[in-house]
């Protein structure tokens, strides 16, 4: 079983995603500051997570270095046995990783559309029927992004519609991982409700592992996981139910 603990660390079959001894420090001219001590967990296929954490705890950061975008001062990040420096971190974000960017991050020069099958083509997702266009317009529309909507620069949609845009990008591709980082932050609740349980679908339905950083009790409430980030330590909180 996945644990976060000083321990060290088990090997489970399910595991897709170990950090293992993971410590970060950023380096300013001053001074440098210790985001993260010392991380050893497993992330396991099919399970959706929540991590929580005070403002500046390091959420973010432990994102960055799970999902291949940066990598730790110390200590590794494995993909499903493969150090991610091995593997190339551009590999494993362009074949097995996908992210929802707390800035969304969508490709301004493009429509929601093209954000949409752009992000399938690059991860070589193929749908089980009809064409990535298809797919993604049926996908965008199930998010209230109508086929007028979609077909526009994503720089003349609303907060919350783009928000959606970088939603449907992430979970149109055929990734092992989704990583998302505050995914309902400009949505209202029935919207953000929707998401979740979008999240608990693939997670469940299709075995991919679902990470979502959030402020969100509600959305913790509805993981199968919830990890707290406090002072560069990750532990797992207990679930009531
Ligand atoms: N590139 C950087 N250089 C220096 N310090 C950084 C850098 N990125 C983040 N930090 C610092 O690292 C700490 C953790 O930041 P991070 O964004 O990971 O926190 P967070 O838990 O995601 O915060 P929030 O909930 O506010 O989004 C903060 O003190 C932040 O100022």
């Amino acid at each position: 079983m996945a644990r976060a603990t000083d321990t060290p660390d088990t090997t489970t079959d399910a595991a897709v995603l170990r950090l293992r001894r993971v410590s970060h420090t950023y380096t300013g001219r001053r001074r440098r500051t210790t985001v993260l001590k010392d991380i050893d967990y497993a992330l396991e296929r099919g399970t959706l997570y929540a991590i929580l954490g005070p403002s500046g705890s390091g959420k973010t950061t432990l994102l960055s270095l799970a999902s291949g975008l940066d990598t730790p001062t110390s200590g590794t990040v494995s993909f499903d046995g493969r150090d991610l420096k091995e593997l190339g971190l551009g590999r494993y974000r362009n074949k097995h990783a996908a992210t929802v960017f707390q800035q969304y991050n969508l490709l301004t020069y493009m429509t929601a559309l093209q954000n949409v099958t752009c992000a399938m083509e690059i991860t070589g997702t193929r749908p089980t029927s009809g064409s990535r266009r298809a797919r993604a317009l049926h996908l965008l529309e199930q998010f209230g992004i109508d086929r007028a909507m979609a077909t526009r620069n994503v720089l003349r949609l609303s907060g919350g519609q783009q928000q959606r845009v970088a939603i449907v990008r992430a979970i149109a591709c055929d990734v092992d991982i989704l990583f998302a980082d505050e995914p309902t932050g400009s949505l209202d609740e029935d919207t953000a409700q929707g998401i979740i349980d979008t999240f608990r679908a693939l997670a469940h339905d299709e075995g991919t592992c679902v990470v979502v950083v959030t402020h969100s009790q509600a959305l913790a409430a509805r993981s199968d996981r919830t990890l707290v980030l406090r002072k560069g330590r990750l532990t797992e909180q207990p679930k009531t139910r």
